[in-house]
């Protein structure tokens, strides 16, 4: 859900940082963890909890972490046993470790929203542009996304898959071999795009502001974030009395408001001028229409709440997505030998979908049900259409599936997905988590365990997952990019359909993908937030332009 991108440079971006790592949120990076921290351990701890022992001459945890984090984090394990206390990025942490990670996100009490609200004031900040004052993760947005956008994506598909052909031509314009420096402007391009698409219509998603809103609005928070005091009670404090006042966020509410008005306008004509001939309006398919369709349910007020709570789902998605189709640009770029196994899937795929057209068309014809190959134009067997990227393409794909959930397997952050504690929360060994205490999942407990993963769980092995009906949608105890329970990200199943049809635009575009500086490649593909990957990627086009 929340990543964060700073367009802040130096301290500012370090500050944010700061903020948006215990947010479980987006992505650490070794600059962050290197960064001096104050403040003294054992304060506020539950001492029926073990506090790792410090090294000598060290004030926190940071230093050794950053060292070697997964061999600190499991000699931890090893000798405190699942649950145990860290001084990690400027506050007091509980990690809870292995299967009873599982019960953290399966308990009422415990909380993701709350810790992201303690942390840094997110929950002002969204409630500023709602007028039923949600927070990101009130129930209605949660049933928004389930209900309005997930049952569509198959319809949604060609429209992601235009949007983002659109971008590719237009941003990469490659005519051989081309170095781009920060592969992420390009992704919030065609990430923009796609959700523009999905949350406000075709139309809507051609407006310039309206795509530059949506890139940007994360960070008119973060800057924000990054320019208030390091504390995070003051820094709630003051968001919270400040976003009372002046959001950040109104003027992106504007942009949409004033974007939406004029086509919101000509479907009322419409579906009045329908309704006055006695014919079915034919409903544009996104989610502004959607929640204007079903305003008293969700407790709408008028467009511009829809418009702020359409933005509230732009917060969680269009950072978190572009962010992940950067790096998968990086780890196509570290495992090249994967892009062309993932390029011939395609297109087995694609012709494997064109001869059972070709073969439906046939029967249709024989039967006497269609007269001629050229009534088949403007239906669903159109042969124009046959070679289109559809759902049903993507779901076939199941190396890019299975890349894909290795990727965030492989790249997820160690230490995230801070949650708190809503009541005392007793765990399955014994354990209590106090009331207000902040607990933080040792995802590297889960994602490089043997039991769970099975062989060579620190090992990159893209096509581990393939025939084993783990999908990259799929949350579980094994798997927790997306959270799991009843909160796991309802988003998940658009973003990574968005990642998929990412992966397969970039495998049939260029043959290859080289990361510039290949001293630089394992800080390259290591979660970060805050600062700019430190090196680019050439990419090779498949299509040479002198070629054709
Ligand atoms: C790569 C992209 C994404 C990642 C890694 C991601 C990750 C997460 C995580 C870890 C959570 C917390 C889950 C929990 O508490 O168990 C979450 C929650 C959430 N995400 Fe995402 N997310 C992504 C994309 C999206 C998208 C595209 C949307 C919207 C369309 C979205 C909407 C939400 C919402 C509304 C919640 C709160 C759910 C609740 O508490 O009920 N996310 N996400």
């Amino acid at each position: 859900m929340l990543g964060l991108v700073s367009t802040s440079s130096g301290t500012d971006a370090l500050n944010v940082v700061k903020v948006a790592l215990p947010l479980g949120i987006g992505l650490a990076s070794a600059a962050f963890l290197s960064l001096k921290m104050t403040g003294m351990i054992g304060n506020g701890l539950d001492q029926s909890i073990p506090t790792a022992a410090l090294r000598p001459g060290d004030k926190s945890h940071d230093a050794e972490y950053t060292e070697d984090p997964d061999l600190f984090l499991s000699t931890c394990e090893e000798c405190y046993g699942p649950v145990f206390n860290l001084y990690l990025y400027n506050q007091f942490i509980t990690m809870v470790s292995g299967p009873l990670a599982r019960e953290v996100f399966m308990t009422e009490n415990m909380n993701f929203g709350d810790a992201a609200d303690d942390t840094s004031g997110i929950h002002s900040f969204t409630a500023s542009i709602t007028k039923s004052k949600r927070a990101f993760n009130d129930p209605a947005i949660h049933e928004m996304i389930r209900d309005i956008i997930t049952p569509n994506l198959a319809l949604f598909t060609p429209r992601i898959v235009q949007g983002m052909l659109t971008m590719v031509d237009k941003e990469f314009d490659i005519d051989d071999r081309k170095l781009i420096a920060d592969p992420l402007f390009i992704f919030q391009e065609m990430i923009a795009s796609a959700m523009a698409n999905v949350f406000m219509g075709s139309e809507i998603a051609k407006n310039r502001n309206v795509l530059d809103s949506f890139i940007h609005c994360m960070s008119s928070f973060t800057d924000f974030l990054a320019k208030g005091p390091q504390k995070s009670v003051w820094r709630t404090l003051r968001a919270r009395t400040t976003y009372g006042l002046l959001s950040p966020l109104q003027q992106h509410v504007q942009v949409l408001v004033d974007a939406a008005t004029p086509v919101v306008q000509e479907r009322r004509r419409q579906e009045a001028e329908a309704l006055e001939k006695g014919l079915e309006y034919d409903r544009p398919l996104d989610t502004l229409q959607g929640l204007l369709d079903n305003f008293d349910k969700y407790g709408l007020k008028d467009l511009e709440d829809v418009c702020g709570h359409i933005l509230v789902m732009v917060l969680v998605s269009v950072h978190t997505t572009s962010d992940s189709s950067t790096y998968l640009s990086y780890y196509l770029a570290a495992y090249p030998e994967y892009i062309e196994p993932l390029f011939q899937e395609q297109l087995t795929v694609l012709n494997q979908i064109s001869q059972e057209r070709e073969e439906q068309r046939q029967e249709k014809l024989k039967s006497g049900e269609i007269a001629s190959v050229k009534d088949f134009e403007g239906t669903a067997l159109d042969p124009q259409h046959d070679r289109d990227l559809t759902s049903a393409a993507l779901k076939r794909m199941v190396r890019m599936d299975s890349f894909l959930r290795e990727f965030f397997r492989f790249r997820a952050q160690k230490v995230s997905l801070a949650h708190m504690a809503r009541k005392d929360v007793l765990l399955s060994n014994g354990i209590t988590i106090r009331k207000g205490r902040k607990v933080m999942i040792n995802v590297q407990s889960v994602h490089q365990s043997y039991d769970m993963q099975g062989e060579d769980p620190t090992e990159f092995r893209p096509w581990r997952f393939i025939g084993k009906s783990k999908a990259a949608t799929k949350a579980s105890t094994d798997f927790l990019p997306f959270g799991m329970g009843k909160h796991a990200c309802p988003g998940r199943f658009l973003a990574v359909q968005e990642l998929k049809t990412v992966g397969v635009l970039l495998v049939s575009r260029f043959s290859n993908i080289e990361i510039q500086d290949l001293s630089k490649k394992s800080e390259a593909l290591l979660s970060r937030v805050g600062a700019p990957v430190p090196t680019g990627l050439y990419f090779t086009s498949r299509q040479p332009k002198a070629a054709n």
